[in-house]
């Protein structure tokens, strides 16, 4: 792994009304791990990725994204963000989406055409491209959200629940591509709350409530709490629901 940094937050909090969101985290992203933020429902898991992303802004607290303190327009391009909730043109067909987003990103047209066949098959929605996104099922529409977060190739991917609603074929291909995106020095940050995909981040974020409660590798988070499992160390480092 390569150690300069690529995202750095430094004691961020948010606060939604008289609910602190996110409590006073600092964490480093390095350039091309898959770094695993894990937390059950509410522990603040987009809330972060969104401040990642320069989406939404931290109370206090700074994060950078190479080098540049977030949020800025100069970063946009080189970050892919695929959000939970599908940022999809439902009247227009899946090729139309892609190639807004192409468009929007600045791809020229002959690099934008062999992008949209890369990432479509990538997803696999070769056979769906044409159909209207309002008939697209949840999971379409997530692997749709993917591709368009790959079409421009960015630095940092910063992914929230990326395989939610996707078949489990499906869903370790995407893994392997990931995969392959990192070792080529692809920076991701992927949120989660299913534990087998945590096994699979380089390192992994436990959050809690909007507390970090721990960071290391998967083995790390392992060893230090003595279990066998992710899910056992996350509950030992105190993130059962009570
Ligand atoms: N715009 C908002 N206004 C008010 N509260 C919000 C807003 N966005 C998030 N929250 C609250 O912040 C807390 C953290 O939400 P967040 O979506 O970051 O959690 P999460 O870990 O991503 O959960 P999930 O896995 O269910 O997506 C929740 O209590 C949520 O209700």
């Amino acid at each position: 792994m390569n150690t300069s940094r690529i995202i750095h937050a430094t004691e961020i909090s948010k606060r939604f009304g008289d609910k602190t969101v996110v409590n006073n985290i600092s964490m480093s992203v390095f350039q091309g791990e898959i770094f695993g933020l894990l937390g059950p429902s509410g522990a603040g898991k987009t809330t972060l990725v969104k401040m990642m992303a320069g989406i939404d802004i931290a109370d206090c607290g700074e994060i950078t994204v190479l080098d540049m303190t977030m949020p800025t327009f100069k970063v946009i391009n080189k970050i892919g963000f695929m959000s939970q909730s599908d940022a999809l043109y439902g009247e227009l067909n899946a090729f139309e989406n892609l190639e807004f987003f192409a468009s929007i990103y600045g791809l020229k047209k002959a690099q934008r055409k062999n992008r949209i066949r890369d990432v479509v098959d990538l997803v696999n929605l070769n056979d769906d491209i044409k159909k209207p996104i309002n008939q697209f099922s949840g999971g379409m529409k997530r692997r749709l959200s993917l591709a368009i977060s790959l079409l421009h190739e960015p630095d940092v991917l910063i992914l929230d629940e990326p395989t939610v609603g996707i078949d489990p074929v499906l869903r370790q291909s995407i893994w392997n591509e990931l995969r392959r995106l990192s070792q080529n020095g692809t920076t991701i940050v992927v949120t989660t709350h299913v534990m087998d995909e945590a096994e699979k981040c380089d390192r992994l974020g436990m959050l809690r409530d909007g507390n970090l409660l721990a960071k290391g590798t998967p083995e790390e988070l392992k060893k230090q709490t003595g279990m066998q499992t992710i899910e056992g160390a996350f509950l030992q480092y105190g993130g059962a629901r009570q």
